[in-house]
């Protein structure tokens, strides 16, 4: 299991800052969409210039023009761009395909669908990453990702699962009992007094887990 660091309404400056305190206990750093919205591609570019040795998430939230949108993600440096589960079928195929063309990756992000048709048609699509993601406003009510979500992940063939949605130190052993390989964690992190302490301490408590099961 590993963490991808989510860095969301915050500056450039704070981005790098938090990087930086953080880069021994975070295996992925995603620039979160509203980061993107704020700088463009230019921060994925510096951020990919600045720690080469990082898998970077570009959580581009694409749902239309998809080759375009995966291309520029990629061709900032970014590994992995990310695209909304509802959107058509062509987007995904269109991004899988620049996805394979530059030996990188698209994660799929199932926001807002639970159907579970829709996740085994885009397993079928030859989808190899989905997130589980219970949004930021949902966030304000609701206990966050149910089991129901985690079943429907359950059985699919050649499917890497990521969860994202308000992960924090005391939820985090209730999401690793589903052995997601990757755990998104944003706020937890970012808004912590001191988020290399943080990080840590999630990474030790990850550790901890895998050892003893
Ligand atoms: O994609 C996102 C918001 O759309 C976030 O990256 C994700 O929800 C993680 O952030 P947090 O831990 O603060 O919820």
């Amino acid at each position: 299991m590993r963490i991808q660091l989510a860095l969301d309404r915050l500056n450039k400056r704070r981005c790098f800052q938090l990087v930086e305190a953080t880069k021994e206990y975070v295996d992925w750093i995603e620039i979160g969409t509203g980061v993107i919205k704020e700088y463009g591609m230019e921060i994925i570019r510096e951020m990919k210039e600045h720690y080469p040795e990082k898998v970077l998430v570009a959580d581009m939230k694409t749902c239309d023009a998809g080759e375009h949108e995966a291309k520029q993600a990629f061709e900032a440096g970014a590994d992995i761009t990310t695209v909304m589960a509802f959107s058509a079928n062509q987007t995904i195929t269109a991004m899988l395909q620049e996805a394979r063309a530059s030996e990188k990756q698209l994660m799929v992000d199932l926001l807002g669908v639970s159907d579970q048709k829709r996740i085994e048609e885009l397993a079928q699509l030859g989808v190899e990453w989905m997130s589980l993601h219970f949004g930021k406003d949902m966030q304000q009510q609701g206990e966050g990702l149910t089991e129901a979500a985690f079943s429907a992940m359950k059985g699919l063939s050649g499917v890497s699962v990521a969860v994202a949605g308000g992960i924090a130190e005391e939820t985090l052993p209730r999401i690793m009992l589903h052995k997601p390989e990757t755990v998104i964690v944003g706020s937890a992190i970012t808004k912590a007094e001191h988020p290399g302490v943080v990080a840590r301490r999630m990474k030790e408590v990850i550790e901890d887990y895998e050892v003893h099961h």
